[in-house]
């Protein structure tokens, strides 16, 4: 049987992925440094190819797609297709595919570990012990509780309602904001209002939405001036949703308490970026659904629809629903 050709176009994949792929897939090119492949490149490799691994950094755009003519399928090992032009590869039929679902509450549960780091001071509590400090005096920072304070979600979609349950399990009140309230049981017992009102009432603002044409830089100096002082913004949408510069401002000038960042722009952040001067700003380096288990059925997921896409069968999880197999076929 003679084997789909594959390119690989992001710098990391889970060995569990490969092994799935191996009997039926040859991966003509494979991008294996740490910065992102450019566009030039990717679009020299994908004339040959007709199944695409991107993701993290792998820019599939309407030029890129444009050389596509063998392309059968794009699967993508994580939730996010910010880096995939969608209406170029639904214009050319070509079905992208995600990981949505799997790896959900490993997020939510991540969202919430570094609201209570950012919440109750912890790295600098443990810094402060490492550093012997503990010696000298008791830790003089007072954390801020998390019971009876509000959580405001922008983006109540999956992610956001696992962490609302968390949220609401540490004794919060949670209100969101999307572009539709929901109606279904899922956001039981929170509030959906509106964006000036979730700024104004949230202790602990959440961005948990998508990074599209609307949300890029959303979240600017003018939503940060409408928050409280004492708030904390979280981010594990993706850094792009974000103003980082007025970010900054905000946190140098008091206007907000804190920052807790799974994810930033850009990624990775250099060590000289000065969010990383700031005492009162987290940054993570993207680890949201990083556990073993997840990735795993990440990679499980990703590898199916990539499969499943070049024997021209519906993928399970399809970004691009449109142009899917099954509604063509
Ligand atoms: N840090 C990490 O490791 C991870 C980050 N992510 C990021 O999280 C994002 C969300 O994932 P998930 O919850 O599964 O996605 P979902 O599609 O389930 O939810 C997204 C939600 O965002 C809302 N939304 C979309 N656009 C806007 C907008 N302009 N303003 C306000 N709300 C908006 C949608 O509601 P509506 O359409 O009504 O506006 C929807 O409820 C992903 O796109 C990805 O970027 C995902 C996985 C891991
Ligand atoms: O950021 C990760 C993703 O799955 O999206």
């Amino acid at each position: 049987m003679e084997k789909y050709k594959v390119v690989i176009a992001v710098n990391y994949i889970h060995p569990r992925f490969l092994e799935m792929i191996a009997p039926y897939c040859e991966i003509i090119r494979q991008w294996k440094y740490p910065e992102q492949i450019s566009e030039n490149l990717l679009t020299q490799w994908i004339s040959g190819a007709e199944g695409l691994v991107a993701g993290q950094g792998s820019p599939v755009t309407a030029k890129v797609l444009a050389q596509a003519t063998n392309l059968k399928v794009i699967t993508l090992p994580q939730t996010g297709y910010n880096e995939v032009d969608i209406a170029a590869a639904t214009a050319y039929g070509i079905p992208v595919g995600h990981t949505p679902g799997v790896l959900t509450e490993t997020v939510a549960e991540l969202a919430m570990a570094i609201t209570l780091c950012a919440a109750r001071d912890l790295i600098p509590a443990h810094q402060f012990v490492l550093e012997g400090k503990w010696m000298e005096g008791t830790y003089p920072v007072f954390g801020m509780d998390l019971s009876r304070r509000t959580m405001g979600i922008l983006g109540m979609g999956a992610i956001g309602i696992s962490l609302s349950r968390r949220a609401r399990a540490c004794g919060m009140t949670v209100i969101y904001h999307n572009r539709h309230p929901r109606t279904d049981d899922t956001v039981r017992c929170t509030e959906y209002v509106t964006v000036d009102e979730l700024l104004r009432r949230s202790d602990v603002l959440v961005a948990a939405m998508p990074l599209t044409d609307e949300t890029r830089h959303m979240i600017d100096i003018n939503w940060f001036k409408k928050m409280k002082k004492t708030a904390i913004f979280v981010n594990i949408a993706r850094g792009g949703v974000v103003n980082t510069s007025d970010l900054i401002t905000a946190l140098q000038t008091g206007q907000i308490a804190k920052a807790a960042l799974d994810v930033s722009e850009p990624e990775p952040l250099p060590v000289d970026h000065p969010l990383l001067a700031l005492p009162n700003a987290l940054v993570f380096p993207h680890i949201g659904s990083l556990t073993e288990r997840t990735r795993r059925d990440m990679a499980e997921l990703a590898a199916r629809n990539l499969l499943k896409g070049l024997a021209g069968n519906a993928l399970e999880t399809c970004v691009n629903e449109k142009v899917n197999y099954s509604s063509n076929s």
